[in-house]
């Protein structure tokens, strides 16, 4: 996993990794400078030119340790700054360092505000403002940024796009427009928020060797999974396990024009490792349930609200709301869960809606078992109320699901799983050829599949979310992201399973 940092809390990891490797702050600024050379030249070739911005701050001082480095491997080197003093220690060290090079440096006038013409062809290192961003940009520093912006070079940002805040949204938009941005050692929040897309461009976390004991004196609140092994051990089965050992879950799916939800939901619940799968729908679409998913029990929908029939056929976890439509008999099913179900509960779709009334009864349900939720924005939004943008939608779930004591699973790229704790965890996995009709009940299925067999809510949401996204890379890659459908993705669940027991 890796960690999510706030400004702040990366200044006191710079400062935690200074005073206990130890390291002079001088090279730890080397040795983030040259890790990033060593990606640049990676990718860049010594033909282009390369212009690099700097500014006062270490951020700057970072851009001109690169232009030394991209120097000394033949790159064509040409650095800009503005007029701005005094320089941050190291900054004026790697100043210095590069006037001893024989580099020069064009300076930028406030004044006189006139920017050297760049070839085309150029690549242009923005190393302007890193993470000690402490205000808007204004004046002539976002005339700088705008006319960046409107030239066609390619630009690469260190750490972050010079202006954007890193803890959340920027106001405005003077924010320098990357395509590339290779940070340093941890995620910044303002990378998972889709406004921002268009400023971080392709990002990369660059390991400088920030000294691992800071994470463990202070665990982040938030984390990108990129292997959910790294956070969760996968239960383990014995030669002994049978089918009733490996869980039983009970998925309350599908009405007549939308039973493709509960053979999906179902698909994907019995590629979850669950040892029983039973599905309570329409006796009608039993025959379909059957030919589509031969391993699928199926039962009336009045098993949901069945306490007998849940003790006697030992179910485990109950996932309900695919494909259901809003009417009095799925509002008198969730409402007996939320009041009488002694086993996990997942809530999806159509019951989301169906929750809104039922605020008081989900409180008092999830101080008994374990809940989540899983929204997409728009039933997140019906749910909780509408927020201006992600940043406002993200704290808003992290206050629901600490008021609710719930696991709110937000759907969407880096989807979002937050725990009751307030803790939030982004997915790495999954592509746009996701976003379509079905996605989310497969997700269902084989999150409802996983809490049948024990997994806590939390490893059950990160397992879920992961599979799902390595599922959907695993169909993208074999059908394209334009013809993969819902059902593909849970088609392919076994290519994740393999990509995780596999790979770290
Ligand atoms: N994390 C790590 O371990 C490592 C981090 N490293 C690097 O350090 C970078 C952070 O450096 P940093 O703290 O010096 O901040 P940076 O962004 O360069 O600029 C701050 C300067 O800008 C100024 N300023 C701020 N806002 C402004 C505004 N709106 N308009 C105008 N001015 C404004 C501010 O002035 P002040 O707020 O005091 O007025 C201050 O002078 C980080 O991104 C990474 O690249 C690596 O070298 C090594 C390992
Ligand atoms: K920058």
């Amino acid at each position: 996993m890796i960690p999510i940092y706030s400004a702040n809390e990366i200044k006191q990891w710079d400062a935690f990794s200074i005073q206990h490797e130890p390291i002079a702050s001088i090279d730890l600024m080397e040795r983030a400078s040259q890790t990033f050379t060593q990606r640049f030249v990676a990718q860049f070739s010594p033909e282009q030119p390369v212009y690099v911005l700097a500014g006062k701050g270490n951020n700057g001082g970072d851009g001109l340790a690169i232009a030394r480095m991209l120097r000394q491997h033949g790159f064509d080197v040409q650095v800009i700054m503005p007029s701005v003093h005094p320089l941050s220690h190291d900054c004026e060290l790697n100043y210095q360092r590069w006037l001893a090079l024989g580099g020069t440096v064009l300076q930028i006038d406030e004044t006189n505000f006139q920017f050297p013409n760049i070839p085309a062809d150029a690549i242009l290192i923005d190393a302007l403002f890193g993470t000690g961003l402490s205000r808007l940009l204004t004046g002539w520093m976002a005339a700088i940024v705008a006319h960046i912006n409107s030239l066609p070079n390619t630009v690469v940002a260190v750490d972050v796009p010079s202006g954007l805040w890193c803890d959340g949204l920027t106001e405005g938009d003077a924010v320098i427009q990357a395509d590339y941005c290779f940070t340093f050692q941890c995620i910044k929040l303002a990378f998972m928020l889709p406004e921002n897309a268009g400023y971080v461009g392709e990002w990369e976390v660059l390991d400088i060797g920030l000294h691992p004991g800071f994470v463990q004196q202070q665990p982040p609140k938030a984390g990108f999974v990129t292997h959910p092994l790294a956070v969760l051990q996968p239960i383990q089965y014995d030669r002994f396990a049978h089918k009733g050992t490996r869980g039983h879950a009970l998925l309350g799916a599908g009405s007549t024009a939308m039973m493709g939800a509960a053979v999906m939901a179902t698909h994907a619940a019995l590629r979850s490792g669950a040892g029983l799968v039973t599905v309570a729908t329409e006796a009608s679409a039993w025959p379909l349930i059957q030919q589509t998913n031969p391993e699928a029990i199926c039962a009336a929908k009045g098993a949901l609200a069945n306490e007998s029939f849940q003790l006697q056929r030992r179910i485990k976890a109950i996932g309900v709301g695919s494909g259901w439509v809003a009417d009095e008999e799925h509002i008198q099913l969730l409402a007996w869960l939320l009041e009488n179900s002694s086993v996990p509960l997942l809530i999806d779709a159509t019951a989301l809606s169906l929750l809104v009334d039922m605020l008081p009864i989900l409180e008092l349900a999830a101080l008994r078992i374990p809940i989540v939720l899983t929204p997409h924005v728009g039933e997140f939004d019906r749910l909780f109320g509408h927020s201006n943008n992600h940043a406002l939608r993200l704290e808003k779930a992290i206050h629901m699901a600490k008021h609710y004591r719930l696991c709110i699973v937000l759907k969407g790229a880096y989807t979002r799983i937050v725990l009751p704790n307030g803790h939030v965890y982004f997915n790495s996995t999954g592509n746009h050829g996701m976003a379509k009709a079905g996605s989310g009940d497969v997700l269902a299925g084989l999150m409802t599949g996983l809490l049948a067999q024990g997994y806590a809510v939390q490893d059950a949401a990160i397992l879920a979310v992961w599979l799902h996204g390595s599922a959907g890379d695993a169909a993208a890659k074999a059908m394209g992201t334009e013809a993969m459908t819902a059902m593909d993705i849970a088609k392919h669940l076994p290519q994740a399973w393999q990509h995780l027991n596999y790979t770290r």
